[in-house]
């Protein structure tokens, strides 16, 4: 397929690479830039990251950027990401850098990502050009549990991933400590893809919503509701089970009630008819607006009833909502509306009223308005 003046670009993928300090993402990027699969991408480092890319550095393309050897670019973010984004494209559309295909942002340790998916979700040129892929974490076996404990940005990191690369478990030999590691990992963030060191460039960097020629890949892998649902699913059952235990008997779970991530959690919703174009913007607007800071990632297919047949994908960090992309198909049988939230101290109870009461669904504790009405017992005549 040729471009035409009148079509824009497909959009380009974007993936952020983020974890904690000294967790190894460096030396994953480096990896990772060896693969052919990653050949013509463009990493940007922010202006602490200046770790050894020295020895795969070959040329200076401009100032600030640097060619790799695999055929990818490097530059070293010192001021604005968002202008660096929209000079690289510039760059590209005129040919003077190669036209790459993909583009890799590394954060430093300490960054929350979810400014970064901001400045490119919300920014009314970039969320055409690029298509936002999703976090890929690192988490490091050695430190991963006592950094989880000790700084809500690595909690955080986690919590908003697409997909958790666990490094260094070669530097521990016990192996209930990595499997800790993990089950705490998947009660934080369930939908998230766990992956070990070694895995394939692929299957780190992309796999996401957009696979690496930029086609629509699997949303429902992107999505994970089934792995969400079932979460839920065992910590209800977790909790219902602690009721009946009440006198005494020792928990054989340790549950650290200041632990950063109990307070997180990821649940779904969803809807077997479809959605008002004007329903979703409002329930996604008053979400927004009275919960901004405390939803983490929105992630979502729906089915709108002014065009059923073309699902809209749904990327939401915190204040941030954004409805980027219309699918041309639906990518299963499966045509239900399904949101997934990844909240931070904010009950499933409180979106689900909102959603439940946008779609006129009755509320399972109050019954709803015809059911008022229709009550012989009613007061109402
Ligand atoms: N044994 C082992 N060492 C690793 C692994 N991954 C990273 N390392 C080492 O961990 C140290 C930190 O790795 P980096 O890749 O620099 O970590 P980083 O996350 O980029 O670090 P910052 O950018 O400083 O936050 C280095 O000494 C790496 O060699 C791994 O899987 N196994």
């Amino acid at each position: 397929m040729t471009d035409s003046p009148m079509t824009p670009p497909a959009p380009l993928p974007l993936t952020i690479l983020t974890g904690f300090l000294g967790s190894g993402k460096t030396t994953l990027l480096n990896r990772l830039l060896k693969d052919p699969a990653l050949q013509d991408s463009v990493v940007i480092i922010n202006e602490f990251g200046e770790i050894g890319l020295d020895h795969l550095l070959v040329e200076t393309v401009d100032e600030g950027m640097v060619l790799l050897s695999a055929g990818c670019l490097c530059c070293t973010v010192r001021g604005d990401l968002i202008a660096t984004l929209e000079d690289l494209l510039r760059k590209r559309d005129n040919g003077r850098i190669m036209p790459f295909k993909r583009v890799i942002i590394e954060t430093t340790g300490l960054a929350d990502p979810a400014p970064i998916l901001h400045a490119v979700l919300y920014h009314p040129y970039l969320s055409l050009r690029y298509a936002v892929e999703g976090v890929v974490t690192v988490v490091d076996a050695v430190n991963g549990a006592t950094t989880l404990d000790a700084h809500r940005e690595a909690v955080k990191q986690a919590a908003v991933a697409e997909r958790i690369v666990l490094s260094k478990t070669d530097l521990v030999a016990d192996e209930s400590r990595r499997s800790e590691l993990r089950e705490r990992l998947h009660q934080l963030n369930p939908g998230a893809t766990l992956l070990a060191a070694d895995a394939p460039a692929e299957a780190v960097i992309a796999g996401g919503l957009f696979d690496l020629e930029g086609r629509i890949a699997d949303v429902a892998e992107w999505l994970k509701t089934e792995a969400v649902e079932e979460a839920e699913r065992e910590s209800h059952a977790h909790q219902h089970g602690h009721h009946h235990h009440h006198h005494g008997h020792d928990h054989h779970h340790h549950h650290d009630v200041n632990r950063h991530d109990e307070k997180i959690r990821a649940f779904c919703l969803t809807s077997d008819q479809p959605i008002r174009q004007g329903t979703l913007d409002m329930f996604l607007d008053l979400l927004r607006s009275s919960q901004g800071a405390k939803l983490l990632r929105v992630k979502g297919l729906v089915a709108l009833a002014e065009d059923p047949e073309h699902p809209v994908v749904i990327h939401g960090v915190q204040h941030v909502i954004h409805v980027p992309a219309v699918l041309p198909r639906w990518p299963s049988e499966d045509r239900r509306s399904r949101i997934v939230f990844i909240v931070d101290d904010l009950e499933r109870d409180t979106v689900e009223k909102l959603w439940n009461a946008f779609l006129g669904k009755p509320a399972v504790d109050q019954p709803d308005a015809a059911a008022l009405s229709d009550n012989p017992l009613s007061l109402r005549r």
